[in-house]
């Protein structure tokens, strides 16, 4: 069970091509909590998604999506560790500074598919995340990310 409502959808003016639900043609991943630190996403590809064969996921898809759903992750735990609900008060904002992506299988176009983030680490300046994509059963995909918090007009 997860919060009813998404990270995303109370972060405000997200443009984000990867989860800002201000981008109408973006790809607008949401992501929920499951637990103190960690944090679940599932996205269903498009068939215009896929890789050189059609019946595989693009692995730049790949990517953003994990990038998307550990930044957002990075975010609200910043509000939370402020003591405020996410999108309230001043604004908190974090950038990729890491993003280091291991692909261990392919993953399938015509399913949705599942991450998972963890905070493993967090400091005033940065949060450490570890991310895993799994499509049909299996991981496909694993990723090491740094999240840096950026002033709230970068
Ligand atoms: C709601 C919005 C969601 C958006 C989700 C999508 C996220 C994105 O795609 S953002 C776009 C892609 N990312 C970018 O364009 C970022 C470009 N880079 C930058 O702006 C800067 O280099 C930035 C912000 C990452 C770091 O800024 P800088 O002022 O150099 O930070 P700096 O003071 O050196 O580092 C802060 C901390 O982060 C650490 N750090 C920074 N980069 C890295 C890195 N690549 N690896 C490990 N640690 C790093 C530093 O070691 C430092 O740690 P500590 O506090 O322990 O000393």
């Amino acid at each position: 069970m997860h919060e009813p409502a998404a990270i995303q959808d109370q972060i405000p003016e997200n443009h984000c091509y990867g989860c800002g639900p201000e981008n109408d043609r973006g790809l607008q991943i949401k992501s929920y909590w499951t637990g103190e630190d960690e944090t679940v996403c599932t996205f269903t590809p498009s068939p215009h998604h896929c890789a050189g064969p059609t019946q595989y996921l693009n692995g730049g898809i790949i990517a953003t999506v994990m990038d998307c759903h550990t930044i957002c992750t990075a975010i609200a735990d910043g509000y939370r560790q402020a003591g405020r609900a996410t999108g309230t008060g001043d604004k908190i904002w974090y950038a990729t500074g890491k993003l280091d992506v291991q692909y261990r299988a392919p993953a399938l176009i015509d399913e949705p598919v599942e991450l998972t983030a963890k905070i493993l680490e967090r400091s005033e300046r940065k949060t450490h995340l570890q991310c895993e994509l799994k499509s049909g059963g299996r991981v496909c995909a694993t990723a090491d990310v740094i999240a840096v918090r950026v002033p709230d007009n970068w």
